[in-house]
């Protein structure tokens, strides 16, 4: 089978960059894999590892001749790496990244993409608490949603092929713009890794129960916490801050729901906390009815009821 690409250029190599590199390769989806990141170490690992075929602390150099560029860094760090690679870009190159929040990333490096370039942000919903090149494993990126945020203008063409591309690692593809992404993903992933942040910390600060007891007696619903509250910091201040104002917003509603919940308990009023509870234990049957419970034994197969 012909390669989808002849060149892909992966600038990031931790979680999602080795990742990618490692079903690119497993699928063939690249006659050619170059690595680049900013890092001497991390670029020595990568290469110890075989994520690709060429390596480089240069994503100038990396980019030269590439027909798929990734950029898998934090999203703060999108604008100084748009910099670098806009001027050995070649035309028609599609550049992408993967970055959790898409208006901002798409604000970075919009303005320094030449005109001769393709360049189109998407989000895999896709990841795990670890980072790093070791963290990577082939098929992350079987049965889950990746999200591409087209511009007005977008190559139709370039978009079908960023779309297959996804495809053929196995994802389901979904687009949409920008700001409705970062609205969607502020409750069902930021806000989410914000309260884990927030409960490990506040266990972490109490006087009356000692550490070794949160660590004894955690149950799964704080030990599932503190797995999400694991993940890297500086991905995850990126997101904060460049998400501000959607996740601003699910923390106001946050608050205020958590207020009703508190009054009803503070007023022992049963029927109200059993509504809740009631009305949230649907959207979990959902979730699994969806084929999207990622624990699921059989998770990554085609759903039954999804049209192929
Ligand atoms: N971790 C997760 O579960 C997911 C992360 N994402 C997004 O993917 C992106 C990458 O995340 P991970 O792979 O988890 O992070 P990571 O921390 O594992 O890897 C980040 C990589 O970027 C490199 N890097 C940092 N600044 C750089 C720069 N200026 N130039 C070149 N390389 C630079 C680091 O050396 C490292 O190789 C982030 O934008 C994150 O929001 C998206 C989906 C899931
Ligand atoms: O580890 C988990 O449960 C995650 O939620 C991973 C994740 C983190 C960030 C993203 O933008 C997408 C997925």
């Amino acid at each position: 089978m012909t390669a989808q690409f002849n060149r892909i250029t992966l600038i990031g190599i931790g979680l999602i960059g080795s990742s990618l590199a490692h079903d690119i390769k497993r699928l063939g989806l690249a006659n050619e894999i170059v690595v680049a990141t900013r890092s001497a170490e991390t670029l020595k690992r990568a290469e110890e590892l075989k994520l690709g075929d060429r390596y480089t602390t240069s994503s100038a150099e990396a980019v030269k001749d590439a027909d798929l560029v990734i950029v898998s860094v934090p999203v703060g760090a999108s604008e100084s790496v748009a910099k670098e690679i806009a001027g050995t870009l070649k035309p028609g190159t599609i550049v992408t990244d993967v970055g959790s929040t898409k208006a901002s990333v798409i604000a970075q490096m919009q303005p320094h993409m030449p005109s001769h370039v393709h360049f189109i942000a998407g989000h895999p919903i896709a990841g795990t608490e670890k980072s790093g090149p070791d963290a990577g494993f082939p098929g992350l990126f079987q049965g889950r949603w990746c999200i591409l945020t087209p511009l007005e203008g977008t190559d139709p063409v370039a978009l079908k092929t960023l779309r297959s591309f996804w495809e053929a690692l196995g994802s389901r593809v979904d687009e949409m713009d920008a700001q409705h992404h970062d609205k969607v993903l502020a409750i069902v992933s930021h806000l989410p890794h914000l309260i884990a942040y927030n409960i490990v910390g506040t266990a972490d600060d109490l006087e009356t129960v000692t550490e070794s007891e949160v660590i004894k007696y955690s149950a799964s619903g704080f030990r599932d916490f503190t797995r999400l509250a694991a993940s890297d910091p500086t991905m995850w201040r990126d997101v904060c801050l460049h998400n501000r104002d959607a996740i601003l917003e699910m923390l106001a509603r946050f608050s205020e729901d958590l207020a009703y919940l508190q009054r009803a308990i503070r007023w022992g009023e049963g029927d109200k906390i059993f509504e809740l509870f009631t009305r949230t234990r649907a959207i979990r049957r959902s979730i699994v009815q969806a084929g999207q419970d990622v624990d699921a034994p059989d998770f990554g197969r085609p759903h039954p009821l999804e049209k192929k």
